[in-house]
């Protein structure tokens, strides 16, 4: 039995602003320390909205965010057009990308191919290739690791694409699944497969509002909520974990929170 996730909890998303950015930045300065770039993957849903906020809005003079620095990946995308509403690029484009201040860099970011929408198996075979060139053409590994995964919890349980019951969580071997049938609209996405959404050198989560209550208390409370998706990650990945939570989304929920700033 290793370590459990850790799970910090906060008043507002205002107050986690600040604690999400130490642990961003933290992450950011051991992968650039080490291999020179910052390879992240993102969830689109309401992830980039309090990213932002963090990133833009809180500077507190506490270290600084080397956009040029930065490779952004997605966690999941879904088939639809880059300016389409529903897609994670144009959410992590126009809440973080676009509003960079002037002089601080842009990062480069990995989108999904869009020559291939009404292919989801050949779109995922091509997202994978990208991972291949960008993590195994260098280091020629078995699953790519991602300096952070900055992920988001459905209110199922699911992450990434990955959704409760789905045989894509069996995957052993593809580091990205196409799903044409997903529970949630739109219906064909693609997503990391879970060894690789487990696989980040730091995990984080963020969970915020009422909406999440009853699910976090399944994730971290029971058994059949450690077999949800996110329950899965946690415990794959045990304190590599970190859970970026307000209070609404965690009353009710037994299992120990840290409270406060990092
Ligand atoms: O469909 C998706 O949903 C999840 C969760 O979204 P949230 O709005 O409840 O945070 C998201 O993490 C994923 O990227 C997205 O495609």
């Amino acid at each position: 039995m290793g370590k459990p996730p850790n799970l910090y909890a906060f008043q507002s998303t205002d107050e986690l602003a600040p604690s999400l950015r130490a642990y961003v930045l933290d992450a950011q300065n051991t992968a650039i320390d080490r291999h020179n770039v910052f390879r992240v993957g993102l969830s689109g849903g309401s992830l980039p909205k309090v990213l932002a906020k963090a990133l833009l809005e809180q500077t507190n003079g506490d270290g600084k965010v080397h956009f040029d620095k930065w490779e952004i990946f997605f966690a999941d995308e879904r088939a639809v057009p880059l300016d389409h509403e529903d897609s994670n690029y144009r959410l992590v484009k126009e809440e973080i990308v676009d509003k960079i201040p002037a002089g601080q860099g842009k990062p480069t970011v990995y989108p999904i191919d869009v020559k291939y929408l009404d292919d989801v198996q050949e779109m995922a075979d091509q997202y994978e290739q990208t991972l291949v060139s960008v993590f195994a053409a260098r280091d020629s590994v078995k699953l790519p690791m991602f300096d952070l995964l900055l992920l988001g919890c459905g209110p199922d349980g699911h992450t990434c694409s990955l959704f409760p019951g789905s045989p894509l969580l069996r995957e052993v071997d593809a580091w990205v699944l196409p799903i044409s049938d997903s529970p949630k609209p739109p219906p064909k996405r693609i997503t990391l497969s879970l060894p690789v959404a487990s696989h980040g050198i730091k995990i984080g989560f963020v969970a915020t509002g009422g909406g999440k209550k009853d699910i976090m208390k399944q994730i971290f409370d029971t058994e059949e909520g450690r077999q949800l998706p996110c329950g899965l990650i946690n415990t794959f990945a045990q304190d590599r974990v970190s859970w970026f939570v307000d209070y609404p989304a965690i009353e009710g929920v037994s299992f120990p929170a840290r409270r406060g700033s990092l």
